[in-house]
């Protein structure tokens, strides 16, 4: 041992470094994960593990489609770089001023601010860092966050821009009120587990002899809420929604996820005709910016549900959504927006707003890391589950080291310490684009 790595050895712990991988499933193969307009997906994580020295790693991504994947990676790239020779325990010490750090940098900020791919990046970043966190307690991040006292909590969120909505104040007060029943209620989650829909069986590309045996397998196996997309020709539409229909009776639910192809009138129109289907909420109706336009479909369509979020990029929009009577269903997602942090900070105001928060999962790795954000909201925040199932993919699992779990249609608690969202060390190499033996062959 040489003289400078004894010196290394004392430094307290601190990341050292970071490597990010460009990983991407070719799922277009098979159509898994197509809609009306992303049409032939191919799953992908740009992949960010913090190494530190003196302390476990970090492993966080962000979730993208294809390509672009390598835009993400080198925005990730260009936040990580923020980190690199700070101390752990200094980051730990305040979360809500790492978020800040992350998301905050004057000059990246100009590339953004808290949209775009650069807030995909700080999505990973801080994915990781939270990925860190629990894997230096020995905690799954859904504990550990939800354990907090509400001060802790709520100092965790960015309330520059939200406190006209919910003051951190009053957010502090809510959580106290739901402290009481907070034990029975994580001890509920550790044996049923959360409720949960399944997209598995809906997607756009997959033939009606496929969706048929789909949708028997997911009634097999216990699912109760099934979610189609629409958006295509009508015609196909409502024969595919009669045949769902039909195979899930008049009582389950079934939702339908249109992906921002219409215009705001067409998507009046078309709901009508869909009607007859009887379907629970339609999701991203039209543009995922346009917040009066989903306000006037939320009237037009009632009462079937207007649902959106995957592309909702910061808190700031969720809040005009619910602000303006927008959204009847809040669907947060653990990518687009910059992590936990501001996850929380919607939560908070959909409980204030009282909308359901069914956040957006599949894709790879979504729903190992939203999982936890939804045993926080149930556990802590809302206390409530009525209207509210989070979304099941059934794509890509056995990439992770903790995988999710279900059993009869709900996700069960991670336990394993950390966010859920390490990848396999032999994945990520087969996977990687465009060298990966995957790819390369
Ligand atoms: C391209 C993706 O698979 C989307 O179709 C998917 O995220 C979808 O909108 C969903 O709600 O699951
Ligand atoms: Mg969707």
């Amino acid at each position: 041992m040489d003289s400078h790595a004894k010196i290394e050895d004392k430094m307290p712990a601190h990341i050292a470094r970071y490597s990010v991988h460009d990983v991407r499933f070719p799922t277009s193969h098979s159509l898994d994960g197509s809609d009306a307009m992303n049409k032939a997906p191919d799953y992908s994580a740009a992949y960010v593990v913090l190494h530190v020295d003196g302390g476990a790693n970090g492993h966080g991504m962000t979730f993208t489609i294809g390509r672009g994947n390598e835009i993400c990676c080198a925005a990730i790239a260009a936040v990580a770089d923020l980190l690199v020779g700070r101390e752990i325990e200094g980051l730990f010490a305040d979360m809500g001023a790492t978020w800040k750090l992350i998301t905050g940098d004057s000059q990246l900020r100009w590339t953004g601010p808290e949209k775009g791919v650069i807030h995909l990046a700080a999505a990973a970043v801080i994915n990781a860092v939270w990925d860190m966190y629990g894997k230096h307690l020995g905690q799954p991040v859904w504990r550990l966050i939800a354990g907090m006292a509400p001060d802790e909590m709520v100092s965790l969120v960015d309330w520059r821009y939200l406190s006209d909505a919910l003051s951190p104040s009053e957010a502090i007060e809510r959580l106290q009120d739901r402290a009481s029943g907070k034990e029975a209620r994580m001890l509920e989650m550790e044996t049923t587990g959360y409720p949960a829909y399944t997209t598995s069986a809906g997607w756009l590309g997959y033939s009606d002899d496929k969706i048929r045996s789909l949708m028997r397998a997911a009634l097999a196996d216990g699912w109760t809420h099934f979610k189609m997309k629409v958006g295509g020709n009508l015609e196909d539409d409502s024969r595919r929604a009669a045949i769902i229909r039909s195979e899930i009776g008049p009582d389950r639910f079934l939702m339908m996820d249109a992906n921002q192809v219409w215009g705001v009138q067409e998507a009046i129109t078309n709901m009508d005709r869909l009607a007859e289907f009887d379907p629970w909420w339609i999701e991203e109706p039209t543009s995922p910016d346009d917040i009066l336009g989903h306000a006037r479909i939320a009237r037009a369509v009632a009462p079937i549900k207007v649902a959106t979020g995957e592309h909702c990029h910061n808190a700031v929009m969720f809040k005009q959504l619910m602000q303006a009577n927008a959204i009847d269903v809040c669907q947060v997602d653990s990518c687009r927006l910059a992590g936990p942090n501001e996850i929380l900070g919607v939560m908070l105001m959909a409980d204030k707003f009282d909308i359901p928060v069914c956040p957006h999962a599949g894709g790879v790795g979504l729903c190992e890391l939203i999982q936890h954000m939804s045993f926080v909201d149930y556990i802590a925040v809302s206390g409530n589950l009525e209207n509210r199932v989070l979304e099941y993919v059934d794509h890509l699992h056995d990439h992770f080291l903790d995988p999710v779990r279900t059993k009869n249609g709900y996700y069960l608690t991670p336990q394993k310490p950390g966010f859920s969202v390490e990848m396999k060390a032999d994945s990520i190499e087969s996977y990687t684009f465009p060298t990966g033996n995957v790819w390369a062959s």
